[in-house]
């Protein structure tokens, strides 16, 4: 069978991955299927999407600003546009259906399929609806979830939600390969602490980690930062400046094959994005959590919590965050192998891992 698909996603990893995973699926099922990208040449889409080698086009959009200002009428006149050259995208490529993961590229994309009477699914990631999929949830066909609270957000339209989970737990599951340490300058027989925050990375984590890395001497795991691309260079400006450079430490940028990563690691120290803990829950890693406090309704504590209640992280709130609470934190459980291995079930248990399969069923229902 021939799918041809329209993807639309971005600003974020955690929006982006999602599409791309349930491609991959699509494609293992469907070789023969095509398959469009639509973003924004801002976000980091504009970047992963092309290295994944699927076609890619950008329209021009910017969010609305909280105060009356010229660049709203700019906004207004860019949705407008953007609407349009959706519009003419779509019809060119002929989708069978449009699919949009979040972020307010979808608004333009996903509005525009439904009013050419093309079939529309949206997939929201959070327990929190974002504004673009709550936007979206009047005119799209198919509103697909991760969490049962999402639900809440989308009361109007009951008969349109379907519990599908995340893709990207099916695609971190099902992979057999796992990443080579050395290509991270790291050794293979040690255990490994994985930090990040988010696919943007967070000055906030990396200053703590930067402050607590003294602590890290001589100890038997090794730690692997991933800063986020624009915060690289200030990191490793402070790193160079110490005396002490510790050969059980690394310092990246970006982690381009974090599922193949994932499965070489030990303990995760990130974010609470809904799309990094659908990985931590599907491969079932123990994670220490430092949930952003700048996004919608606190989302990400409200992501954490759910596994904390479980036993399956801890968390550790931005306030409370310093390089002694993160280097305690993350000392306690690397030493401490029952209770990594005791968070690990607890978290795979709570993992869904056939969501790609779930979404293609929705697809082929709108399809009939
Ligand atoms: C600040 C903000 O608005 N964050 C939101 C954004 O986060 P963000 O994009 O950071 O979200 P997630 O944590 O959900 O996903 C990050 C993704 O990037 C990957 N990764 C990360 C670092 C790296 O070096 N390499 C790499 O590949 C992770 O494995 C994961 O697949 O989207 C999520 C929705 O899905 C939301 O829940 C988050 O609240």
């Amino acid at each position: 069978m021939l799918m041809k698909i329209v993807l639309s996603g971005g600003g974020t990893g955690g929006h982006i991955y999602p599409a791309l995973a349930l491609m991959n699926r699509i494609k293992e099922k469907y070789p023969d299927s095509e398959f469009l990208y639509v973003g924004t040449d801002r976000g980091l889409e504009s970047t992963i999407v092309p290295k994944a080698g699927v076609a890619f086009k950008s329209v021009k959009i910017q969010g609305l600003r909280r105060s009356l200002s010229l660049q709203n009428l700019k906004t207004v006149y860019l949705m407008i546009k953007s609407i349009s050259d959706s519009k003419k995208i779509i019809k060119e490529f002929g989708p069978d259906v449009v699919i949009g993961t979040g972020g307010y590229v979808c608004a333009p994309v996903l509005y525009a399929a439904s009013k050419l009477g093309v079939p529309t699914i949206i997939h929201e990631q959070n327990s929190v609806a974002g504004v673009t999929n709550k936007f979206l949830s009047r005119v799209v066909d198919r509103i697909c979830i991760c969490f049962e609270d999402a639900r809440g957000d989308f009361s109007a339209y009951p008969e349109k939600i379907v519990f599908t989970g995340n893709p990207r737990a099916q695609e971190v599951a099902s992979l057999k390969e796992s990443a080579d340490l050395k290509d991270y300058g790291l050794k293979e027989e040690l255990p490994t602490v994985l930090i990040f925050g988010g696919s943007r990375g967070a000055r906030k984590l990396n200053e703590s980690f930067v402050a607590a890395y003294p602590f890290f001497k001589n100890k038997p795991y090794q730690v692997l930062l991933a800063t986020g691309d624009v915060h690289y260079n200030a990191v490793e400006k402070e790193i160079s400046a110490l005396t002490d450079r510790l050969d059980n430490v690394r310092i990246v940028p970006y982690i381009h094959d974090m599922p193949k990563l994932f499965k070489r690691t030990d303990l995760i120290v990130s974010r609470s994005g809904a799309t990094t803990l659908t990985e931590v829950m599907a491969l079932g890693l123990p994670s220490i959590l430092i949930p952003s406090p700048y996004v919608t309704n606190n989302h990400q504590q409200k992501n954490a919590e759910s596994l904390v209640k479980n036993g399956a992280a801890e968390m550790i709130l931005e306030k409370d965050l310093q390089a002694q609470s993160l280097f305690e934190a993350i000392d306690k459980l690397m030493i401490n192998e029952t209770v990594r291995k005791e968070m690990a079930l607890q978290a795979k248990q709570m993992g869904i891992t056939d969501a790609s399969d779930r979404i293609i069923d929705v697809i082929l229902t709108l399809n009939k």
